[in-house]
């Protein structure tokens, strides 16, 4: 992690928690990490659609410096698309980052880098930070082609934006194998590829642009592997499912990633 990237550790709650159980969560999150580490790391809690009023109510009454967001958006800003949500609802409600092209919703929901680029584009729109996901499968791992793999995937799903754009993304690397398994990525496995991801933002933009934009790693991350994982020259923190429903290890996660465990 470089010093002028400040790290993110980002906790995906994924289809988890209705809106009095995330109130509940972000309490415990605020009360357990203390707002000193705040100036060492960004937290940022990714909910449900419909927890997001009740979250921002929290956040804003009580002036928490945790951020949140939303785990999707529509490529559509208005317009007769029935359940979709509009990157200005999330830019109303204060939303700050929404993840983009997660491999549950490439694989779930067909989502390809075109829409993932379109996506990223309408969050981009709205002020809103869009965490663009990317990662390949075992077979893809096991053949050795991951890091071309990802490579391309990236490149596919930022086609197009300009170097300021680009500047305002971060990415996520997410191996598939790694999510939710507990078969965590090394750090070197983190590193090879969150390396090469900088190296294609700096096409894709130039080299100055690319050392600022935060490249995360994502799959089985935990407060007892979260330091050697950011520890690596080009991973800026982390984006956490499992271990981000649990406010007590979230929060000293955090607290790692911020340099130091909680006292
Ligand atoms: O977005 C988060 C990832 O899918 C990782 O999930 P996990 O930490 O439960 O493996």
């Amino acid at each position: 992690m470089a010093d002028a990237r400040k790290p993110l550790i980002a906790g995906n709650w994924k289809c988890n928690l209705n809106h009095f159980e995330a109130i509940a969560l972000v309490q415990k999150i605020a009360f357990a990490l203390p707002e000193k580490y705040f100036d060492k790391v960004d937290v940022t809690v990714l909910v449900p659609f419909t927890d997001i009023r009740s979250v921002q109510t929290i956040v804003d009454g009580d002036k928490l410096l945790l951020t949140y967001g939303a785990q999707d958006v529509s490529e559509h800003d208005s317009g007769a698309y029935t359940g979709e949500i509009s990157g200005a609802f999330l830019e109303k409600l204060g939303c700050t980052f929404v993840t983009i092209g997660h491999s549950e919703r490439r694989t779930l929901h067909a989502e390809t880098d075109e829409v993932v680029l379109r996506k990223t584009k309408a969050a981009l729109r709205h002020g809103l930070t869009p965490i663009v996901c990317i990662g390949e499968g075992l077979d893809v791992r096991e053949a050795g082609e991951h890091v071309a793999y990802n490579v391309a995937q990236l490149k596919a799903s930022l086609a197009g934006l300009t170097a300021e754009e680009v500047g305002k993304v971060v990415v996520a690397y997410e191996p598939v194998w790694a999510i939710g398994t507990g078969r965590v990525a090394s750090a070197q496995d983190a590193q090879e590829v969150c390396g090469a991801v900088r190296e294609a933002l700096a096409e894709i933009a130039d080299p100055a642009t690319a050392a600022g934009v935060r490249v995360l790693y994502g799959g089985s991350v935990n407060a007892k592997n979260v330091a050697e994982i950011v520890g690596q020259s080009d991973v800026d923190g982390a984006l956490v499912g499992g271990a981000s429903l649990k406010a007590d290890e979230f929060a000293q996660l955090s607290a790692i990633a911020a340099g130091g465990p909680l006292l």
